[in-house]
């Protein structure tokens, strides 16, 4: 558990985080969402003390940030940035492997470490160990970040914007190999974003900011009731939407796809939009499968077709 106690951080007249609570649970993932300059990074950064507070506490575990020691810190919090931050002189392994250096482990170990963690966000060890960052395409090069974040096994990862900088198309994809990895490794993961999309799709929790105040802090299915929420009508489309959406039912935007379907789970044809909404976000998964009262499978529904539903029914 992390937790932030009224913790603020003033740049000379500006209050870039201000008297800021925030609870942080273990295994899962919490996204700070919020427009630009509201305080995300500043408040993401002061988690591993990369800036301190002017006041206020970070407790990891109970115990103050600021006991422990830099290394153990280092250790313990993985940490990967928009457009990577990676070492351009450095090849993918000397990258992936800059804390396992800095814990003095043998070459050996660093060695196998890498090629563990490459396999693990899908690139192959023999194609990649020996490039560097200017030679992959920006996918990758988040990849090798995530990669990186992870050499040590830290229980912490903070991410900030980590998939900002790639196209929609690989971007989806990003987010769903590390959801992926979440559900083996089960990390304690805060993660900076301003896209509401993006946080729904990977948040356990959303912590929402504004002007440097935490707003609101909630599991992602509460939030998505928030209908008076700017975030989450910019999100749904129009305040009432969401309700109007739970007189639908799920058969009427089936999509008929060829698709292999049975890795999806399964949800009924005449359940309510809100209730694959909910299914959705619970799974963690893309799509669901639709099944009707014969058992036959009638097409899959994604947050993306819900999305744009709600869209045409603003209004
Ligand atoms: N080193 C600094 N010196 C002065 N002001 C700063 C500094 N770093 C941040 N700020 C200010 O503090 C506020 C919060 O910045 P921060 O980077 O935390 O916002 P953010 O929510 O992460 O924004 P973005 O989404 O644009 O990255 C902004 O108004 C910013 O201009």
């Amino acid at each position: 558990m992390i937790e932030c106690i009224e913790l603020t951080k003033r740049y000379g007249e500006k209050t870039a985080v201000n008297s800021l609570n925030l609870m942080i649970e273990d295994g899962k993932i919490t996204v700070l969402i919020g427009p630009s300059g509201c305080g995300k990074s500043t408040t993401i950064r002061m988690l591993n003390r990369l800036i301190e507070p002017d006041e206020g506490d970070i407790l990891y575990n109970g115990k103050h940030i600021r006991d422990y020691q830099p290394e153990a810190l280092r250790r313990s919090i993985g940490y990967v940035i928009q457009n990577t931050g990676l070492f351009p002189h450095w090849t993918v392994e000397e990258n992936i492997c800059t804390v396992p250096r800095l814990l003095g482990w043998d070459k050996e170990k660093q060695k196998k470490r890498a090629e563990e963690m490459l396999t693990l966000v899908g690139l192959k060890p023999e194609t990649y160990s020996h490039k560097y960052p200017a030679q992959l395409s920006g996918g990758e090069a988040q990849r090798v970040g995530v990669a990186r974040a992870l050499a040590a096994d830290p229980p912490v990862i903070l991410m900030d914007e980590p998939f900002g900088a790639t196209d929609p198309i690989t971007r989806a994809r990003l987010q769903t190999e590390f959801l992926e990895i979440q559900k083996k490794l089960k990390k304690t993961v805060v993660f900076v974003t301003h896209d509401m999309e993006e946080a729904i799709s990977l948040a356990d929790s959303i912590a929402i900011m504004e002007s440097g105040k935490l707003i609101m802090h909630k599991k992602t299915e509460e939030i998505l009731t928030e209908e008076e929420n700017p975030f989450i009508r910019d999100f749904i489309g129009t305040d009432s939407s969401i309700k109007r959406l739970a007189r639908y039912s799920i058969k009427e935007i089936a999509k008929k796809h060829t698709e292999d379907k049975n890795q999806y789970p399964v949800i009924e044809e005449t359940a309510t939009i809100k209730d694959a909404l909910a299914l959705l976000l619970k799974s963690g998964t893309e799509k669901l499968r639709i099944k009707t009262a014969e058992g036959k499978t009638a097409g899959t529904i994604s947050l993306a077709d819900i999305r744009e539903l709600a869209k045409n029914n603003a209004n």
